[in-house]
Formats: C-alpha cells, sequence, structure tokens
C-alpha cells in the first residue's frame, strides 16, 4: 500500500536530509570531539530516529532501508542514549513494496568525529517499482552540512544545488566556500567535463582500494580512448585526492572538485543510492566497475563497487579498472560480492 503524502519526492528528500544535517551540526556542537566514539554513535542514531520518523510522517506506508535500522544492530546503544533503533522495513515487505525510502543517516561517520573534517553527508533517496515493474532511483538528496550545502534531484528530471543559507555568513562554511557566496540559493547541477589530458580520482581515505593505485599508473602510462579530448595513448595526468564520506566524493565529482570517484572492496546500497540518483540526473555515468548498473532494493543491500564520472571519462576508466585482470573489487571479478565487507561505523 502506498500513501503519498507529499506532492514532490525530490524537495521532501532534500528538506529531510538538509534538516538531519543541522541535527548532526548541533550534535557536534553538542557533545565536542573529546569522545569520538560517542560522537559518532550519538549522530548515527539521532539522525536515524529523526529520519525514520519523519518518514513515518510524511510517507505511511512507505518502506525504509536505512543504515542504521539494520537488525544486525538492532541492539546498538550510544552513550547517553539508551534506545534501541527503530527497525526498518521487514525485508519481505520491502522487497514487494513500490516506494521504498534508501537513507544513510550519517555518511562518512569517521569524518563526522574529526574535529574541522567537512567531508560527511547525509542521505536521502527514494528507490520506486512502476505498474510495469521497472524499477529505477527516482529521488535522491545529498546534504553536505558542513559545507553549507544539499545536492538533490529535481521533478522536471534534472539536479539542482541549494546553498543552506546564501546570505549569512557562516563560520564553518567561511574558507574555500566564500567564492561560492554571492550565487543565487538554488543553481543547476551538471556534471563539468575533466580539463584534457588530467583526472583527479576521489578515493577512501581510510579504506582506499588498492588496485586504483595500479590504475592511476596504468592511465598515467597509456590509455585506449582519450581523456576530455586528448587522443589516445599519450597518457593522463593521474591525482589520487583522499575524501572522506561516499556522498561526499560523488558530490565533488558533480561540483568539479574532482573528476571521478573509483570504489572496490565493499559498501552497501545506502552508502550510494542517493549520490548516485543525483549523479545521474546531473548527467553523470554511475556505474558498478564493470560497468554494469547499479540495483538498489535487493535482499543482500551489499553493493561493494562503484564508478561515477563525467560521461567522457567512462569507458577510459572502465578500460583502465578492466585491463587490470583483478576486476575492481580486489577479487576474481568486480562483482564478488566480499563476504567480507568490514561493518561501517
Ligand atoms: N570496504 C568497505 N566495506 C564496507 N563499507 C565500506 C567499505 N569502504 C567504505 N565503506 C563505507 O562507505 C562509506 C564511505 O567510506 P569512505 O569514507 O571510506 O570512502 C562509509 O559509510 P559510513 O560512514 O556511513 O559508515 C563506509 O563505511
Ligand atoms: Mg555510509
Amino acid at each position: 500500500m502506498t500513501e503519498r503524502a507529499v506532492a514532490d519526492d525530490h524537495a521532501l528528500a532534500a528538506e529531510l536530509a538538509a534538516a538531519a544535517g543541522r541535527l548532526l551540526l548541533g550534535v557536534r556542537d553538542e557533545m565536542g570531539f573529546a569522545d569520538g566514539r560517542a560522537l559518532k554513535d550519538t549522530g548515527d542514531l539521532r539522525s536515524h530516529e529523526y529520519l525514520m520518523a519523519a518518514l513515518a510522517e510524511r510517507c505511511p506506508g512507505d518502506a525504509v532501508l536505512s543504515e542504521e535500522g539494520r537488525s544486525s544492530v538492532a541492539g546498538k546503544r550510544s552513550k547517553g542514549d539508551d534506545r534501541a533503533p527503530t527497525r526498518n522495513t521487514g525485508e519481505d515487505e520491502r522487497l514487494s513494496a513500490s516506494r521504498v525510502w534508501i537513507i544513510d543517516p550519517l555518511d562518512g561517520t569517521r569524518e563526522f568525529s574529526e574535529e574541522g573534517r567537512r567531508d560527511w553527508a547525509v542521505h536521502v533517496a527514494l528507490w520506486e517499482r512502476d505498474a510495469a515493474g521497472a524499477a529505477r532511483l527516482s529521488a535522491g538528496a545529498v546534504a553536505l552540512p558542513a559545507q553549507g550545502l544539499t545536492l538533490r534531484t529535481e521533478a522536471t528530471g534534472g539536479a539542482v544545488l541549494v546553498r543552506d543559507d546564501p546570505g549569512e555568513p557562516d563560520p564553518v562554511t567561511a574558507g574555500s566556500d566564500t567564492a561560492r557566496r554571492g550565487l543565487p540559493r538554488e543553481v543547476p547541477l551538471h556534471v563539468p567535463a575533466p580539463d584534457p589530458g588530467k583526472l583527479r580520482i576521489a578515493v577512501s581515505r581510510t579504506r582506499p582500494p588498492e588496485f586504483v593505485q595500479r590504475l592511476a599508473e596504468k592511465l598515467e602510462k597509456a590509455v585506449a580512448g582519450g581523456v576530455g579530448g586528448r587522443p589516445p595513448s599519450e597518457g593522463i595526468d593521474v591525482e589520487l585526492v583522499p575524501i572522506g564520506s561516499a556522498g561526499a566524493k560523488i558530490s565533488a565529482v558533480l561540483l568539479g572538485e574532482v573528476d571521478a570517484y573509483v570504489h572496490a572492496g565493499g559498501q552497501y546500497e545506502w552508502d550510494s543510492a542517493a549520490p548516485a540518483a543525483v549523479a545521474l540526473a546531473a548527467g553523470a555515468h554511475a556505474s558498478r566497475v564493470d560497468g554494469s548498473p547499479l540495483e538498489y532494493n535487493r535482499r543482500d543491500p551489499r553493493l561493494p563497487d562503484i564508478l561515477v564520472c563525467h560521461p567522457v571519462s567512462a569507458s577510459t576508466l572502465l578500460t583502465g579498472i578492466g585491463t587490470l585482470g583483478t576486476g575492481g573489487s580486489g577479487g576474481s571479478s568486480p562483482h564478488r560480492e566480499n563476504a567480507g565487507d568490514s561493518l561501517p561505523d
């Protein structure tokens, strides 16, 4: 059963992601950074509870898959908060639902707990199956609360960048965001093309896949097809850029701060659903590292690898990954489900 409580799922996703982001900034202010473990747990749990309650109120009847609602952490507690997390929709009900919200209440939990870091995010995505059975991510929003930004899909099919508060100087977002001040509150978001002959690839700060270094070396020597207009086999100047949070890395691609995000070796649907929805709406390439589509709302939520980039770079990166021989996920095939996925923080 589906009861629609809102006219615009895109606006709702952005509203909830941004509100959870404000809540998380408040948790940082309230707790400080002395006890990182407690800060991470409290942030995870409070954002989860906020989003679960908001979705139950605004979209009763929709299913929800949250990182923090997994049955495996049903007994998880945070210091100072002794409630168990609200559970996700049951698996069978979720798999037969036509609308499923896939949320990561705090992506980049580790960075959230480190003072001064801005690379953490809130992810809110909507997966829908239509009457003909076709499934897709239909809406998504990624809030970057410490950067004062939300990236979201919109009803007309594109994506927009929303600045939290264009008028007010914000000490947290001062720094590199100064140049953005004075821009309109909402601007269309289109993935920028890379500079010719250059590729900045975002990787995990703490778990960069081993094969990405080899990919960089391969691309620097020669490539099967040119990047950004550079002729084939000239080689590319590759820079690996460590950033925390899948949402922050994919946002960095869409904001032109890097040119690609490559990950393998473990991740879950909630880590990529919202940023992939926004990336696709912004005209980016987003796929598994073997080029197959990202699929969501499956029984097993592991989705261990991803490539996001401008379409002009996709074949070069996919070909480069393919020639490494191990597949992107560090095993015999990029599709190998890594039974050893480490549990997120
Ligand atoms: N090998 C792995 N196994 C499981 N999850 C992983 C993973 N590598 C990264 N992730 C998850 O992907 C998100 C981004 O990671 P990173 O910052 O290292 O790129 C994090 O989500 P959370 O912060 O929500 O736990 C992290 O837990
Ligand atoms: Mg995550």
